[in-house]
């Protein structure tokens, strides 16, 4: 057993009211990369595995079909390409690996498997690809989608997405480079391939134009929470990212996930989750409770309608006075997009048959906006009671992805300087930094 590892979601650190609260950066607004920069610093001191960029490209617009709200608050919005930000941050930095996202269902996989390889370089065996499948109908929008591509069929093309990309990565043998300056042959062509890929949704002739990288295949991270979506975990990821706080709903996905896990023949101890969990730390409780309740100050009816619709898929500002979870849950499964969010975990805790009324829904919608019905507060003796507790409930596989801080950076410097010196005094966390690439260091 190998403790905790621990990664911090960079995703949301500057939206939602976190860039103007107390503890934000004054004068270094995103998308100023010495703000990371410092970031990495303070996180590879505190030994933290990994700093996370998701992604999704499209501006929440389902609430009434509009953007302006989005615009207007500051919500899911502005995102950026992060991979610069992540060179930039690697070159201040040693040991640190960092993750970045890119969507199967709009992306190609030869530019992608490219552009991997070009930051595992640059970051020396530092890069995580998260694929994604993408929800979003906002995402859709922009890659010439009028709808979301069917779930399941997600999935599929995720699948051959990231076959493709191993083999475009192994299309270089690591010795193919000879490099030789007596006879100037540079390498040799019997260890380069083509792949001549040809399936359902790519026609792939390979090779990878590359030098092979410090770690050939870039670790793949994903987030699968349906049946679907986690039958692809097992197939293609060395490390999952999983919905915390909620033990009910973790103790599900470590369940799914180890039973498919098993149907790939692969072994359950070997891929950990890393679980999304907000946790607000102080030097006192009663310092963490101050900084929980400010939150509700940014999160307006509106905000909260527009960050519920946007990753619902669903508007709901069209939502009927009192109605059947199940009906809406129905309702977004046929808009393709994922049952999986606020919903799903209404339905967990109610039953699929209890009828909510809209106010209802709202005040629960409140809590998953804000992170509050999840997260962890108090000081750091209490946060790493919780998180011990949590970890060896769901099998002490994997670890924590710390999410949405309250501010930026004083939201991760504060986990970095309080709690994470009390879970490795306690032997909690995993040893930090073991190995020489990021495959390496987050070994279950
Ligand atoms: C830590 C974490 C990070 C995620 N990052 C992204 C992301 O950057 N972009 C995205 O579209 N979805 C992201 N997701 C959502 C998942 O990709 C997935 O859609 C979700 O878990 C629902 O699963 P399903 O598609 O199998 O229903 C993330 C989920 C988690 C838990």
């Amino acid at each position: 057993m190998n403790g905790m590892h621990i990664g911090f979601d960079l995703s949301f650190a500057h939206t939602e009211g976190a860039w103007a609260r107390q503890g934000s950066w004054v004068g270094q607004d995103f998308p100023n990369v010495r703000m990371y920069m410092e970031l990495a610093r303070t996180a590879e001191r505190a030994g933290v595995g990994m700093l996370f960029f998701g992604d999704g490209s499209g501006i929440p617009s389902t609430w009434r079909g509009s953007i302006d709200p989005a615009v207007e608050w500051g919500i899911q919005w502005p995102r950026h390409d992060m991979s610069p930000v992540i060179a930039a941050m690697s070159t201040v930095t040693e040991k640190i690996g960092f993750g970045l996202t890119y969507s199967s269902t709009f992306m190609h996989p030869f530019y992608v498997a490219r552009l991997l390889n070009s930051l595992d370089h640059v970051t020396g065996g530092r890069i995580a690809f998260n694929v994604v499948a993408s929800t979003r109908g906002a995402d859709a929008a922009n890659y010439g989608f009028a709808e979301l591509m069917d779930h399941d069929l997600r999935y599929e093309r995720m699948e051959e997405f990231v076959a493709v990309c191993r083999a475009l990565w192994d299309s270089v043998a690591p010795d193919a480079i000879v490099r030789d300056r007596d006879t100037g042959r540079f390498a040799d062509p019997s260890k380069v391939h083509p792949i001549d890929h040809r399936g359902r949704f790519f026609t792939v002739k390979g090779p990878l134009a590359s030098v092979p990288s410090p770690q050939h295949h870039p670790l793949i991270v994903q987030a699968g929470n349906s049946p679907r979506g986690i039958a692809a975990s097992a197939r293609l990821a060395d490390l999952v990212f999983g919905f915390g706080g909620n033990l009910m709903a973790q103790h599900r996905h470590r369940k799914l996930l180890d039973e498919a896990l098993l149907a790939e023949g692969r072994g359950p101890a070997e891929v950990g989750i890393l679980w999304a969990t907000q946790v607000i730390v102080g030097r006192t409780t009663a310092e963490a409770e101050a900084r929980r309740d400010a939150v509700h100050e940014f999160w307006s009816e509106e905000a909260v309608a527009t960050y519920l619709s946007h990753n619902a898929g669903y508007d709901l500002s069209t939502l009927p006075e009192s109605f059947p979870l199940a009906e809406l849950r129905d309702e977004i499964v046929a808009a393709n997009a994922s049952p999986a969010g606020l919903v799903g975990s209404l339905i967990a805790e109610f039953g699929e048959n209890h009828t909510m009324s809209r106010a209802e829904f709202f005040a629960h919608g409140r809590g998953r906006a804000t992170g509050l019905d999840h997260s962890i507060v108090g000081d750091p003796a209490t946060v790493a009671d919780a998180l011990e507790e949590n970890f060896a409930a769901t099998g002490s596989r994997g670890g924590y992805m710390f999410s949405s801080p309250l501010a930026m950076p004083s939201g991760f410097a504060e986990i970095s300087e309080l709690l994470l010196p009390e879970l490795r005094r306690r032997g909690a966390l995993a040893p930090a930094y073991p190995g020489a690439t990021l495959r390496e260091n987050l070994a279950v």
